[in-house]
């Protein structure tokens, strides 16, 4: 049998008594692909916040590796990319030293980076695609290759496990096709990929299992929907910027 990876136990999660997700269940196994779609603002950040513990569980649990999250101490194990590279306008950081960073929990801040961690940064780089461009700030960077920046980050401390929120919206096809490359190989060696997406693209063939959330809940479960205009279709209704709330109705039942 296959370990888990991340078991989602009836979980629930609420903003200031809102509830956005309740009773989710979800369970990954080692070496699945799988991705979180739903409409704007169904709740699938907030799915992948709560795995994380990021955002806190008002009701039910989460295990990571196996280990309850409140007790789990190995973020190694673990690389993230959350939805964006965020305004930090003026941030003079190379894509190196970003990439770099990714290091920091596995060697420690008082050591200095030795020939694993440099090889490391040079491998994440080369998946990505951007190895040309170590030497440049990343402000200088188009935005699909500082995404693909910060994908590198997260490869650099060699996880086991990535998780991954929208790591396409927005993002050119170059590097659509760049991140689909480096995803591959992870997989290929062994990873577990749990991402956001809305737009699936070149990811598609690559995607092992489906999860759609809708109304706070998981309604499906299973084979990659077919682009349809049907809800389980996250490309149907979502808009860039975030619409307005859902009705309240919606949480009634
Ligand atoms: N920090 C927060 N505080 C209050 N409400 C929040 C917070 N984060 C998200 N929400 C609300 O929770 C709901 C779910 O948001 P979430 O970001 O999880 O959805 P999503 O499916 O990832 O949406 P999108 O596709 O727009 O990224 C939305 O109504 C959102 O406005």
């Amino acid at each position: 049998m296959t370990a888990p990876v991340i078991t989602v136990t009836h979980g629930a999660v609420g903003y200031d008594g809102r509830p956005v997700l309740r009773d989710v269940s979800l369970t990954v196994t080692a070496g699945e692909v799988v991705a979180v779609l739903g409409a704007n603002g169904s709740g699938k950040s907030t799915l992948i916040r709560a795995v994380l513990g990021l955002v806190p569980l008002a009701a039910g649990s989460v295990e990571l590796f196996g280990t309850p999250l409140r007790r789990f101490r190995q973020w190694r194990r673990i690389g993230y990319v959350p939805q964006r590279l965020g305004a930090g306008g003026g941030v003079p950081a190379t894509v190196r030293e970003v990439v770099a960073s990714g290091r920091l929990a596995r060697r420690g801040v008082l050591r200095l980076p030795g020939r694993a961690d440099r090889e490391a940064v040079d491998a994440a780089l080369r998946a990505v695609g951007l190895a040309d461009r170590a030497a440049d700030p990343v402000a200088t960077l188009s935005g699909g290759q500082q995404q693909r920046t910060l994908i590198a980050r997260a490869l650099a401390g060699r996880p086991e496990l990535l998780v991954l929120d929208e790591p396409t919206a927005g993002v050119d096809a170059a590097s659509q096709e760049a991140f689909a490359t480096a995803l591959r190989d992870f997989v290929a060696d062994g990873g577990t990929v749990l991402l956001v997406a809305h737009e699936l693209g070149p990811l598609r063939p690559l995607i092992s299992r489906a999860v759609v959330v809708h109304q706070g809940g998981i309604c499906h479960d299973g084979a990659v929907p077919e682009p349809a205009g049907h809800h389980a279709e996250p490309d149907h209704d979502h808009v860039h910027p975030h619409g307005p709330d859902e009705p309240a109705g919606l949480w009634s039942s």
